[in-house]
């Protein structure tokens, strides 16, 4: 069993509890008392490189990151340094992470929220929608087609942006078969954990005009976020170097700055 099979097991598992405790109507009634979702689409497609800040204490590939005792205050910091959205990982059992850190980085920023998590049925979607997030993550990997499709309609339908999730491409089309509008070439395979940076390069090429590009995983810095520009990204997703980093204020706004005249860049 690869460790994307190993992952959503566990997370059906822990959905599973969930399910019993709350059930979809009750979700559906918070979601009716939630402020409606935020866009994150127009600033994507806006000037420059834009970057999704991610909270992110620990990865199944690192260990333990950075402990994140206020998630809130750091998502600050990283709006502050001017991240276009703030990514929060609400899995567990690998990634450290819970909804409730999204509930809390959601009242703190104004800028569009991204749950990050192994989203394999609607009920996840309408938690993260309940719990504030405007955005939601599909991994092609995770899903037949049948399932994407019917997740990235029910995102939509109930107003988050599906960010899809590919990293062959063969998924990059399965993603755009689905109808993405948004879609993330992940530099890190989720079957071996391995970091290949030249997969966001060979792959955008495959993505039609139109959809907004996001370049996931493996950016250590600004010099990163040149080359990713030069590729045709539009967005990078950048975890890990931001939660390790000495400043996350400054170590976002160096990566915006990088990205900021993509065109003198791009080649
Ligand atoms: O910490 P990094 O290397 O900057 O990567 C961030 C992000 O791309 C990564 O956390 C990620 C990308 N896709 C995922 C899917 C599930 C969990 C995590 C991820």
């Amino acid at each position: 069993m690869g460790v994307l099979d190993d992952i959503v097991a566990g997370v059906r598992e822990d959905l599973e509890l969930r399910q019993a405790d709350v059930s979809l109507d009750t979700l559906k009634e918070r979601c009716r008392h939630v402020d409606p979702a935020l866009d994150p689409m127009p600033v994507f497609r806006g000037p420059g490189v834009s970057v999704i800040a991610e909270v992110k204490r620990s990865s199944p590939s690192k260990g333990a990151l950075a402990s994140i005792d206020d998630p809130a205050e750091l998502a600050g910091q990283y709006e502050a340094g001017g991240a276009a959205v703030i990514s929060v990982l609400t899995e567990q059992r690998r990634f450290s992470g819970t909804l409730e850190d999204l509930v809390r980085v959601r009242a703190r920023v104004d800028v569009p929220v991204l749950r990050k998590d192994f989203i394999v049925t609607a009920y996840q979607l309408f938690e993260a929608r309940a719990a504030g997030a405007d955005l939601a993550l599909l991994i092609v990997a995770a899903l037949s087609d049948t399932e994407l499709v019917g997740l990235v309609e029910r995102a939509e339908s109930i107003g988050l942006t599906p960010l899809v999730e590919a990293h062959t491409a063969e998924e990059v089309q399965r993603a755009v078969d689905a109808g993405a509008r948004l879609i993330g070439i992940n530099n890190r395979s989720l079957q071996t954990l391995e970091v290949d940076p030249t997969t966001f390069a060979r792959l955008a090429p495959s993505i039609p005009d139109g959809i907004v590009r996001v370049a996931e995983s493996g950016v250590r810095g600004p010099r990163d976020v040149i080359e990713l520009a030069r590729a045709g990204a539009d967005v990078v997703l950048v975890g890990e170097a931001l939660v390790t980093g000495r400043d996350p204020r400054s170590g976002v706004a160096d990566l915006v700055a990088a990205g900021a005249h993509p065109a003198v860049h791009r080649s």
